[in-house]
C-alpha cells in the first residue's frame, strides 16, 4: 500500500534573516514538544547559507534553554568529504554556528565521515559506516532512526543534502547514505542521505532564501518527479513544510500560499 503523504504547508517570511529567526523558534518548540512526547528528539542538520544562519539564530535565541540538550540526537544531511574541520565542511560551519554554544553530548553528536578519517580517504566505507550507525540508532527492523525533524536548504538547481538533479544517488531505493562523486557545486566528493532516508522522518523542513532559488521552489512544489527536482522528492511522514523568504517564493502562483504567513 502506498504512503499517504499530505501536502507541503508554505510559510513565508519577508527576508532571509527573519527566515532564519522565525525558523530557530520553530524548532525550539518542535524539539521541545518530540522531547516530552518521547523523551528526546532527533534532529537532521543542513549545509548552506540558510541552513547555517538557522543555527546561528538558535544559538542566539534565549528559548533555546528550553531544550533540553543532553537529550539531542544530532545526524547531517549531507557532507562535504573533505578533512576534519576543513572550513567547508557542514560539521565545522555548524559547529561554529550551534554545536560549539549548546551542552549537547559529544556522542549524540554523529558527523558524516571525513577524508582524514578512520575511513581513510574512501567516501563509500564512509557512507557504509554512516549507514551502520544509523541502523544501530534506529528502532528494531528501520534502516534509520524516525528523526523528528530533517532541515535541508534547497539549492538553485532544486537539490537537496547532495543529491543532485539526475545523478545517480537520485535512483537509490536501497540504500540509506551514498558516496557522491562529481557534484556539480564543490567539492566533487561529498555523502549524503537518500530519499528513502530523508523521507523516514517525521518532518522534513526545506528552507529556501534568495531570488536564485524561486524556480528550484516552484518546481518542488509543482508536478515534478525527483529525479530531475529533487526537492520535489523530499517529503515528511508526518509533515512539510517550505520555510522561504519572499525572494524563494517570487516564482509561486498567486494563492499557493496564504499572505498572512508573510
Ligand atoms: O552544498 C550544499 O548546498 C545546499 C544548499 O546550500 P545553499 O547555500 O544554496 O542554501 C545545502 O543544503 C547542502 O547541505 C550543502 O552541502
Amino acid at each position: 500500500m502506498s504512503r499517504i503523504v499530505n501536502p507541503p504547508t508554505v510559510v513565508v517570511q519577508s527576508d532571509a534573516e527573519l527566515l532564519a529567526k522565525a525558523t530557530a523558534a520553530r524548532l525550539v518548540t518542535r524539539l521541545v514538544d518530540a522531547q516530552a512526547l518521547r523523551g528526546s528528539a532527533s534532529l537532521v542538520l543542513t549545509g548552506g547559507g540558510i541552513g547555517t544562519a538557522v543555527l546561528e539564530q538558535l544559538a542566539l535565541a534565549p528559548a533555546r534553554d528550553a531544550i533540553d540538550w543532553s537529550r539531542v540526537d544530532v545526524w547531517w544531511g549531507d557532507e562535504r568529504f573533505l578533512p576534519s574541520g576543513d572550513a567547508d565542511r557542514n560539521e565545522t560551519q555548524a559547529r561554529r554556528a550551534l554545536l560549539d554554544h549548546v551542552p549537547v553530548p559529544a556522542e549524540r553528536v554523529h558527523p558524516m565521515a571525513a577524508s582524514d578519517g578512520v575511513d581513510g580517504d574512501d567516501p563509500e566505507a564512509g557512507a557504509r559506516r554512516y549507514a551502520e550507525e544509523l541502523r544501530e540508532a534506529a528502532e528494531y527492523g528501520d534502516a534509520v532512526p524516525v528523526f523528528d525533524v530533517c532541515l535541508l536548504g534547497v539549492g538553485p538547481d532544486a537539490h537537496v543534502a547532495s543529491l543532485f538533479p539526475g545523478r545517480p544517488a537520485m535512483y537509490e531505493t536501497e540504500r540509506t547514505v551514498v558516496a557522491v562523486h562529481g557534484s556539480p557545486k564543490p567539492p566533487p566528493v561529498r555523502l549524503s542521505l537518500t530519499l528513502p532516508a530523508i523521507r523516514a522522518a517525521r518532518e522534513v523542513w526545506l528552507l529556501a532564501a534568495g531570488a536564485a532559488k524561486a524556480d528550484a521552489v516552484r518546481l518542488a512544489l509543482g508536478q515534478a518527479g525527483p529525479v530531475q527536482v529533487p526537492a520535489a522528492g523530499a517529503r515528511g511522514r508526518t509533515r512539510t513544510l517550505f520555510l522561504l523568504d519572499r525572494e524563494a517564493a517570487g516564482a509561486l502562483p498567486p494563492g499557493f500560499y496564504v499572505p498572512g504567513t508573510m
